[in-house]
């Protein structure tokens, strides 16, 4: 049976994570932890092992050119024809990819998620059902100067720099004009309780 894709996307720090998990850690009650999956599209950045740091740091990681869209298409493609995927592992400090990859096995429900994932025609039609976390964003901001100086190893004058270079300008430019794409639009994220069973509904209804 081919799986069931679904897109959640939205700002930086906007809840994608946090509904992607809210949503796997719930369902998968009901469905068994074997049959439902999430893939980060973070984990499809390019390798940059190539490149100096200083050219790294240089990076628009908010611009769809810094993901490798190939071979997530691939790996969904594989997953929808059976077969076990290899996921990349990305380390946000290197800017690289690690050498190890994770085993996934195909899924009957796979949740996708990212900030660019409905910028790209092929990942749309792929999708069965697409929803944006709609939060403002200076909120998304202050949640990711937390998360980026806690767990990816950022400094405050990073993090406020590439807001102001890349995140915002690419922002306005490809993931808010993405909402268009979307089926469902949630407000505030990860914690909204009625998006989440709406959301679980969607889900057991396409598996029925
Ligand atoms: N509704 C919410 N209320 C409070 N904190 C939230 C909410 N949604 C997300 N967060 C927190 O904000 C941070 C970024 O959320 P995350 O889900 O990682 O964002 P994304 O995956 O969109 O980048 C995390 O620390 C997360 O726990
Ligand atoms: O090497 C990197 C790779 C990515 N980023 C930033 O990550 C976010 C996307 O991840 P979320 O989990 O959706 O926040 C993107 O805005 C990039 O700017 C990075 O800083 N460094």
């Amino acid at each position: 049976m081919s799986p069931i894709f679904i897109g959640i996307t939205g700002a930086s720090a906007s809840g994608k994570s946090l509904l992607s998990a809210t949503i796997y850690q719930e369902l998968k009650e009901e469905v068994g932890a074997h049959h439902i999956g999430i893939i980060k599209e973070d984990s499809y950045y390019k390798d940059q092992s190539h490149m100096s740091m200083e050219e790294r740091l240089k990076t628009n990681y908010d611009h769809p050119n810094a993901f490798d869209h190939h071979l997530l298409i691939e790996h969904l493609d594989q997953l929808g024809r059976g077969f076990h995927v290899d996921i990349p592992v990305y380390d946000y400090t290197e800017h690289t990819r690690a050498s190890d990859t994770i085993d996934m096995e195909p899924r009957r429900v796979v949740i996708v998620e990212g900030i660019l994932l409905l910028t790209d025609p092929d990942i749309r039609e792929r999708l069965h059902t697409s929803i944006y976390i709609d939060t403002p964003l200076d909120i998304c901001l202050v949640r990711r100067l937390q998360r980026d100086i806690e767990s990816r190893g950022r400094s405050l004058e990073s993090v406020i720099s590439q807001y102001r270079q890349t995140v915002r300008p690419m922002f306005m430019q490809f993931v808010e004009p993405s909402k268009q794409f979307a089926d469902l639009i949630v407000p505030r994220g990860g914690k909204n309780r009625v998006a989440i069973e709406m959301i679980k509904a969607r889900i057991k209804q396409l598996l029925e």
